[in-house]
């Protein structure tokens, strides 16, 4: 883990615990707090120049929308099944994140079709995609369970703003005061602006039906599985098994990025999780706020509501 971190440009992070101790534990850019995670505003200013290529695979998400389970798929997906890629290199380095440095460099040298992995908004994208013929998925979860998701995740992580309690995050989510800002805002932009080769899927129909979201994505990429390879992408990244790969579930982020001993990617992997943690009434004020929000986008695109 550390060889893989350390060896590879990832040793110069006192550069972002300054940042995130000047930024109040995040990188601001364009009035975006973004995760501290080996990003800077020059990079993300340098970025811009980034050129997308037609045969690129692009995953873009809100943080918490179950990314790294997409990116999984999707890596399988490519090695039709085989587990050696995914068990053998960090998922931050199968489908680098354009966003962080160390992502940015593996990506700019790399030949051939291109996994690449995004959390920036689509006003602050490389303005190279909408030109490219690049693929992209676009992956929505439901906002409460994005909530939950990320409280759980952010009190153990030492790269973003940590809240003190769920109200506390309750408040700074419903109000936009979160990591990427506002996720009504966030995925308004990308639904409404994203419409050429762009995939929509969700994480609850990934986990109501893995197997069919599946054959979708690979029907939208142009490849083929063998029922053989596709009932070994199913195992490999099911929730259990990446749970106990290290590849895969955070934990080579231990003492580092994560801080808890115990600390993981993977807490429940399940749909509706909010109902156990969100009141009545926060509840109801989430509601209010985000049909209000979301007002502009037909409701069917939210299997959740
Ligand atoms: N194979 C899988 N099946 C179901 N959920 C998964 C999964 N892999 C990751 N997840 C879930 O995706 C969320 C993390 O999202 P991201 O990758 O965008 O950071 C976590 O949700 P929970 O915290 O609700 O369990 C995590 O458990
Ligand atoms: C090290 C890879 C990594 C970790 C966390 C990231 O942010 S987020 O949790 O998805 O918001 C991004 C990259």
């Amino acid at each position: 883990a550390t060889a893989s971190r350390r060896g590879s440009g990832w040793n110069s992070h006192s550069r972002y615990r300054e940042l995130a101790v000047m930024s109040d534990g995040y990188v601001w850019f364009e009035g975006i707090p973004f995760p501290v995670v080996d990003c800077t505003p020059e990079h993300l200013r340098a970025m811009q120049d980034f050129v997308f290529k037609d045969e690129d695979v692009l995953t873009v998400s809100f943080p918490k929308s179950g990314t790294n389970w997409l990116v999984e798929i999707l890596c399988l997906i490519y090695s039709k099944g085989d587990p050696t890629w995914v068990q053998s290199v960090p998922i931050w380095e199968r489908s680098p994140w354009v966003e962080n440095t160390h992502g940015y460099q593996i990506l700019k040298d790399k030949e051939g079709p291109r996994l690449i992995t995004s959390h920036v908004p689509i006003h602050l994208f490389p303005k190279s995609i909408f030109k490219s013929k690049t693929k992209v998925i676009y992956l929505i979860r439901n906002p409460r369970d994005i909530l939950v998701s990320g409280y759980f995740f952010w009190i153990i992580s030492k790269f973003v703003k940590r809240p003190e309690s769920l109200e506390q995050y309750f408040e700074w989510f419903t109000q936009g005061y979160e990591t990427l800002g506002n996720w009504a805002q966030y995925v308004n932009a990308w639904m409404l602006e994203g419409q050429e080769n762009v995939l929509i899927v969700s994480y609850e129909e990934l986990k109501q039906d893995t197997r069919s979201v599946v054959q979708k994505i690979c029907r939208f990429l142009g490849k083929k599985l063998e029922p053989e390879e596709l009932n070994s992408l199913l195992k490999h990244s099911s929730f259990q098994v990446m749970k106990e790969n290290k590849m895969s579930n955070y934990t080579l982020l231990r003492g580092w990025l994560i801080e808890d001993k115990n600390g993981s990617l993977m807490r429940k992997g399940i749909s509706g999780d909010w109902k156990n943690h969100l009141t009545v009434a926060q509840a109801e004020v989430f509601d209010r706020i985000f049909c209000e929000k979301m007002a502009g986008l037909p409701p069917e695109l939210f299997p959740w509501e």
